[in-house]
């Protein structure tokens, strides 16, 4: 492509989001990547006919932003029980919502995790997250997760037992330090809508936004070492020039081309994929670790979620970790021993697939971080850059920041109003 308008650097879903909005406007885009393809966080690898997405992680209908630009239909989600399995005190717990399974929370109300009140607290937890606009969650006072749920006053053993290890899952990070925003907005997605995967792989997200691209937008294999005024220059020397730049890079990425721009802080996780004869437990579940020891945070039957994540007659099992570790193999060692506990001995028969370590996962959403909730994605004029780091650390964040840069690139071209 010559003379683009735009150039968009990086071809995550924050830059793929900033892309389409460009295109929508008649703009010519040429989007750089510097992988092979599409997706940077959200992609999904065939391994001998498993489907592994690079690290567990799961889409939420009820993201305003993918609403707004997903053909979620098209993507035929599949999608997790509304709860999880807890392992804690040497069993498995069931915990579910239960304004989506009344019937199911009814029978597990008294056996499972935490008590009658912390169940009713959920429910005041629920409703104060849903209160109000999607909006108006980033503008509320913020303290951290830990102290948000000591005021609500859920009991240790409800921390402990499912708050803790869910939300770890989530934030990737088990110190409850996220701000009590992240925490309203995750209850609020959670419990709005319904969480899933593509029938094909988290991947499926990117492909589509990818394909809705006029040809020759996007180049793969094409990173970029340089961007200053409205120019980038190319790993091999190309140089290209536009009337706008979007950096649209990952946090680390986009510090090295944006002097000055911070690297916030990143969790890390670490993702450990098994075939197994067998599902360990039947049924979309989530299995979190509730007991407060151990490696393992959660545990996720990826083929019975959408059966087509494993071939005919076998199950993907994907195990999450948080951090990482310098030593694979002691990993998946302890990874079998603990599960070994939870599963059985059947656990022996599991053959480790790959692991994905993720050291820059997740920018951390603390108090200081969501100061303000929403960070400018106007540079000077010309030089814009979006992510997950200038937003909140989701796939509707990264979406969100895509399309807010685009709209600040289009007011300064005079093509927005
Ligand atoms: C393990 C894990 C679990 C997660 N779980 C969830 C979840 O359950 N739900 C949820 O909503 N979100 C989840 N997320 C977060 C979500 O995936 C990210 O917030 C989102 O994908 C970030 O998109 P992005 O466009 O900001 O950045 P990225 O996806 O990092 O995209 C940046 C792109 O820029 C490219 N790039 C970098 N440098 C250059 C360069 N110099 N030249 C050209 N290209 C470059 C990269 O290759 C990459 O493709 C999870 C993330 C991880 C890693």
């Amino acid at each position: 492509m010559s003379n683009p308008d735009v150039i968009v650097v990086g071809a995550g879903l924050s830059g793929l989001a900033c892309a389409r909005a460009l295109v929508q406007s008649r703009l010519k885009v040429m989007l750089l990547e510097a992988e092979a393809k599409p997706g940077g966080r959200v992609r999904t690898d065939v391994h001998e006919g498993f489907l592994l997405d690079r690290g567990f992680q799961v889409y939420l209908t009820a993201y305003p932003e993918g609403q707004r630009i997903l053909d979620v239909e098209a993507l035929k989600l599949h999608c997790f029980m509304p709860g999880a399995k807890v392992w804690r005190g040497g069993r498995l717990h069931t915990v579910v919502d239960p304004l989506r399974q009344p019937v199911t929370a009814l029978a597990h109300l008294f056996g499972s995790v935490g008590t009658f009140w912390d169940k009713l607290r959920v429910l005041e937890l629920r409703q104060l997250a849903r209160s109000g606009e999607e909006v108006d969650v980033w503008l509320r006072p913020q303290r951290t997760s830990r102290r948000y749920l000591e005021e609500l006053g859920f009991t240790e053993e409800m921390v402990e037992g499912f708050l803790r290890p869910f939300l770890a899952g989530v934030f990737l990070d088990r110190s409850l330090m996220t701000s009590s925003r992240f925490l309203e907005f995750v209850f609020r997605m959670f419990s709005s809508g319904d969480a899933g995967v593509p029938e094909q792989g988290m991947g499926a997200i990117p492909e589509q936004l990818a394909a809705k691209l006029p040809p020759g937008c996007l180049r793969g294999h094409a990173p970029v070492a340089e961007v200053w005024g409205h120019r980038a220059r190319l790993a091999d020397g190309e140089m290209v020039g536009a009337q706008a730049v979007v950096v649209a890079a990952d946090p680390p990425a986009a510090a090295r081309l944006l002097p000055g721009m911070p690297v916030p802080m990143m969790n890390a996780v670490t993702c450990l994929y098994f075939a197994a004869p067998a599902p360990p437990v039947e049924g979309p579940w989530l299995v979190l670790n509730g007991e407060g020891r151990g490696v393992v945070n959660n545990v996720a039957m990826m083929s019975e979620v959408s059966p087509a994540y494993a071939p005919r007659g076998q199950s993907l099992v994907s195990v999450s970790v948080l951090g990482v570790s310098s030593d694979g193999e002691a990993l998946r060692a302890r990874v079998c021993e603990e599960l070994k506990e939870w599963f059985g001995a059947g656990v022996a028969e599991w053959r480790h697939l790959r692991t994905y370590s993720l050291p820059f996962a997740l920018p951390a959403q603390t108090v200081e971080a969501l100061e303000p909730p929403h960070r400018p994605v106007r540079l000077s004029p010309g030089l814009y850059v979006c992510g997950d780091h200038r937003d909140s650390a989701s796939i509707h964040g990264a979406l969100g920041s895509g399309r807010r840069a685009a709209e600040a690139v289009l007011t300064d071209l005079g093509l927005y109003s």
